[in-house]
């Protein structure tokens, strides 16, 4: 068999043929293929001037003493607590042997006590520190070496978080100690599972020892809180580049010389999350395990590589850390006009915040954890984390267009040829995730903080369908929403209409919550006080009927409710008061059809109606009879009306 000649002429212009010359243009200077290679990279300027500007209290150091102390202080992090060393650590990638076998950045061992001839094989091997690594050395490090990673068509790096593609919030614990005791919330209904010292101990070793046996780690260090005063200094040593590049999205990234000044972190987490927990281990009822440590300032992960671990586990630290500063931590959205009114957007998943709060006229603060301090609003975060199950380019355009280098793109699917990403694939999830940078965001407000909150709306998808379109709130109905925290889900997928599922999440994040939930209850009711802030609950769930009979309300509609409230148009308005969960329900709106404001409008059967409002009036008085029995605030005043707040029937 012949094959066909391959043609190495190619037309031009017509007729004119031209041999294709493999030399035409000008050549390299190199004169090796090592010389090549060397000149493709120019050296990083240096963090520290040699000679230059030092600031008054901090003497100028070295390059090398400042990459030294940096390493001192990883090894520390890294240290084991039975041999009491921490391992020899080297900066870079152990690809590149160079950096072992020449210029070795050698540090001396860390000891806590005297040497002891305690030698352990772990202690005759180096780790690979990759420091604070860059998006696109991130990205080469996934792509090598974690199976998953791959480019998508908009050059965002989709990866897998293998078993589990969700929090595991039954596997969360958190250290009962003296101090803890008193201060956590504990028992029914609170998310803090209680573990004891040893144990956590006998976790962290194991996850440091995983750690230590690998070739290489990533190290993040990192702040939370945009509020210059109440800034926390984070550590993150993880195992994958995924995990890396997910934190310096998430968290805010410290520029150079924020990182020279960084010395030793406020919070470290240890992430094993490939290795599991050991079953034989007092209290693990799984393979999976995430463990805080208020007072060694510590979280371990083991058995998930779920990157929202740490994300969440970090804003489960902020509801510990921040209230003890008078600064209230808030699960919400958070968005600022141009003539600086904030508004907060709380909610369940899937309520809203991120698309409400994400809205053209007006600037992003932060999609989903802030802090409400005497300075005002301020993000924790650096980034967003967006749902985006049937994202689609027209409704969120924002998000869509953030979705590009150095975004990473969790358990999505992808076209194997084009690598375009089919949003609408639930094969490996339904909750399939985006994390940028907040940057990424057009209209984000940067740094991203602002005044205190004007609204407080409180989001709600209704699937009963029977909740006003939006209503005020006095501030004790605001309370009482808040500690409620409703939503509900429209159960399973599957054929066939289904009930839907009313959910109760205290503060609308009881997941994240450290302390009882009428402590953050307090705080928000004296800052909505202090500040003239108005509550508002928004249902953005069914109209019409229950899910089944009736529809969602069209976004347009919500947005239009959204806008009334930012301009002030909707404190304006006529009011009328609703059965059962007095509601003050607003008579008109502009752009909203008048008559689905009060929803018993829209449905057909006033009975049918009527049966569905007293079964969800009656699901809220039986959440909130755990909360009953509490004082919120310093007097007694404010929990009566609370309590009388509520539905009435
Ligand atoms: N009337 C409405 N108001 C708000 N969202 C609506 C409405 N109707 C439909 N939606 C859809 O509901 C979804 C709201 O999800 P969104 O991601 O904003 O929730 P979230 O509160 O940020 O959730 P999570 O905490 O999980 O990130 C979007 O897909 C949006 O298009
Ligand atoms: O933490 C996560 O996995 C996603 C999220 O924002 C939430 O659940 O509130
Ligand atoms: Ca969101
Ligand atoms: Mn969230």
């Amino acid at each position: 068999m012949r094959l066909a000649k391959i043609h190495t002429e190619k037309k031009v212009d017509g007729d004119q043929t031209v041999v294709c010359h493999d030399d035409s243009g000008p050549t390299v200077k190199a004169q090796t293929i090592h010389e090549l290679h060397s000149l493709q990279k120019k050296k990083s300027a240096p963090t520290t001037p040699i000679n230059g500007t030092k600031s008054s209290f901090s003497p100028t150091i070295s390059e090398e003493e400042l990459h030294k102390q940096q390493l001192q202080s990883i090894s520390a992090s890294l240290a084991s607590l039975t041999r009491e060393t921490g391992p020899k650590l080297v900066k870079g990638d152990p690809a590149n042997r160079k950096a072992e076998n020449q210029k070795v950045t050698h540090v001396e061992h860390y000891h806590h006590h005297a040497p002891t001839l305690n030698i352990s094989d772990s202690a005759l091997k180096f780790t690979h520190v990759l420091y604070n690594l860059s998006p696109a050395e991130l990205y080469e490090q996934a792509i090598k070496y974690e199976k998953g990673s791959f480019i998508t068509s908009t050059g965002a790096l989709a990866t897998l978080s293998g078993a589990k593609t969700g929090r595991s919030p039954r596997d969360k614990r958190v250290v009962k100690d003296k101090t803890t005791e008193n201060e956590l919330w504990w028992g029914k209904g609170s998310p803090n599972i209680e573990m004891d010292e040893q144990t956590f101990l006998v976790n962290r070793e194991r996850a440091v020892d995983y750690l230590n046996s690998l070739d290489k780690v990533f190290v993040n260090d990192q702040f939370l809180n945009w509020d210059p005063e109440h800034r926390i200094k984070v550590r993150i040593v993880s195992a994958r580049a995924y995990h890396s590049l997910f934190m310096h999205n998430m968290c805010i990234r410290p520029t150079p010389e924020e990182l020279e000044s960084f010395g030793s972190p406020d919070f470290t987490i240890y992430n094993a999350g490939k290795f599991p927990c050991n079953r034989f281990t007092h209290y693990m009822t799984s393979s999976t395990s995430i463990d805080i440590n208020l007072d060694r300032k510590e979280m371990v992960i083991l058995g998930t590589q779920y990157a929202g671990e740490m994300k969440k586990g970090l804003f489960s630290l902020m509801h510990y850390l921040m209230p003890k500063r008078q600064i209230l931590s808030l699960h919400s959205g958070c968005n600022v006009g141009k003539d600086g009114d904030v508004a907060l957007f709380f909610g369940l998943s899937g309520t809203g915040k991120t698309t409400l709060s994400t809205d053209h006229n007006r600037y992003l603060i932060g999609d989903d954890e802030h802090c409400w301090s005497e300075n005002g609003v301020s993000n924790i975060e650096g980034g967003c984390y967006a749902k985006c199950i049937d994202l689609s380019r027209e409704k969120e355009p924002d998000i869509w267009n953030a979705i590009k280098f150095g975004t990473v793109l969790e358990n999505i699917v992808f076209d194997e040829h084009t690598r375009e990403v089919d949003y609408s694939d639930k094969s490996v999830t339904e909750n399939t995730r985006a994390a940028y940078p907040i940057e990424y965001i057009p209209n984000a407000k940067i740094p991203c903080v602002g005044p205190h909150p004007r609204n407080v709306i409180l989001l709600a998808c209704d699937a009963f369908g029977v909740l006003p379109p939006v209503s005020k709130l006095s501030l004790a109905q605001t309370m009482y929403h808040f500690i409620s925290g409703y939503t509900a889900l429209v159960a399973g997928t599957e054929e066939g209409v289904k009930e839907p599922q009313a959910t109760f999440s205290a503060c609308f994040g009881a997941a994240f919550i450290m302390l009882h939930p009428t402590k953050y209850a307090a705080m928000l009711a004296q800052k909505m006080q202090k500040h003239g802030a108005t509550g508002w609950l928004v249902n953005t769930g069914w109209s019409g009927g229950s899910y089944g009979s009736g529809n969602r309300l069209k976004l347009a509609y919500t947005r239009k409710i959204i806008d009334s409230i930012h301009s002030g148009e909707l404190l304006k308005a006529n009011y009328t008061k609703s059965e059962v969960f007095g509601l003050e329900i607003p008579t008109e709106i502009e752009g909203v059809p008048s008559e689905i404001l009060d929803p018993q409008n829209t449905w057909s059967d006033k009975k049918v109606y009527m049966d569905a409002l007293l079964k969800l009036g009656g699901l809220f008085k039986k959440n909130f009879e755990g909360f009953v029995n509490y004082q919120i605030g310093e007097d007694n005043q404010l929990t009566e009306e609370i309590l009388a707040a509520g539905p009435i029937f």
